[in-house]
């Protein structure tokens, strides 16, 4: 009999291998990182040390010789536009390494059957480098999206660079340790310059292992006004990040 958790045929077409990360069984090492609740809804959460050092050296070293143009898509038109997204990717291989940090991503959700990650891609910005705000769903007419998002920083040797999040407020910064994680001069209560909302929104620091995961789909499967995120521009050095997004129903009516 046909199980639960087997993607429906719609979905076996969408989710072919070269764009999912199919599962396998793995034997990896635990994670050690730590979690910081932003909001409840929709769930923003910060990961400390999502990323070990040798995770960040090899994600960097394999995607070497891998390094593209991004492109942004807009309906059925994928295009370069530097005023839009300036940075380039590189869709990594699936070695061990790369499959552990997808299981990773899998068993911090909960092992939800419904979820598929897409191929791994890291994403590399120099200085000027930037990506303007959007939603990493789509909205569109599929019955798939991207549930949720982990935006992960491999490495942060850079000024500038944050991932702002305009239509957040700020959590209450007097408790905790969210100075270290956020911008909490630009985006402060005296709502100081620097950022492109006049002071309102969070800002996440690339801090090298980090992560920010959030749920772009709220329970009715409509996207969320509040993900509208940005990676702001690199004033100078280099930032890489990874991004990890796992597609499932968009329960759309
Ligand atoms: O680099 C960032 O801070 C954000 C990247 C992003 O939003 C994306 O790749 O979808
Ligand atoms: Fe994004």
């Amino acid at each position: 009999t046909r199980q639960k958790q087997e993607p429906s045929d719609h979905q076996n077409v969408l989710f072919n291998s070269s764009f999912i990360a199919a599962d396998e069984p793995l034997s990896c090492p635990p994670h050690s990182y730590n979690t910081f609740i932003l909001s409840q809804e929709p769930l923003i959460i910060y990961i400390e040390n999502f990323l070990t050092a040798e995770e960040s050296a090899h994600l960097i070293s394999i995607s070497e010789d891998k390094w593209a143009a991004s492109t942004v898509t807009s309906g059925s038109e994928t295009s370069i536009q530097k005023d839009i997204r300036f940075s380039e990717v590189a869709l990594v291989d699936r070695d061990e390494v790369v499959r552990c940090i997808e299981h990773r991503s899998r068993a911090f959700q909960g092992w939800r059957p419904d979820l598929h990650i897409e191929r791994l891609r890291t994403q590399r910005y120099g200085a000027g480098g930037h990506y303007k705000h959007h939603y990493d769903w789509s909205g569109g007419s599929r019955e798939a999206d991207r549930v949720s998002t982990f935006m992960v920083y491999v490495d942060a040797d850079c000024e500038g660079g944050g991932t702002e999040f305009p239509r957040m407020p700020m959590p209450n910064v007097s408790k905790g340790r969210w100075c270290e994680f956020l911008e909490c001069e630009k985006n402060g209560a005296d709502g100081g310059g620097g950022s492109s909302n006049g002071g309102a929104g969070v800002t996440f620091k690339p801090i090298k292992g980090n992560a920010v995961f959030w749920e772009n789909l709220g329970a009715d499967g409509r996207g969320y006004e509040q993900t509208f995120h940005a990676g702001l521009p690199v004033l100078s050095g280099e930032k890489v990040g990874l991004n990890i997004w796992s597609w499932g129903p968009a329960r759309r009516t």
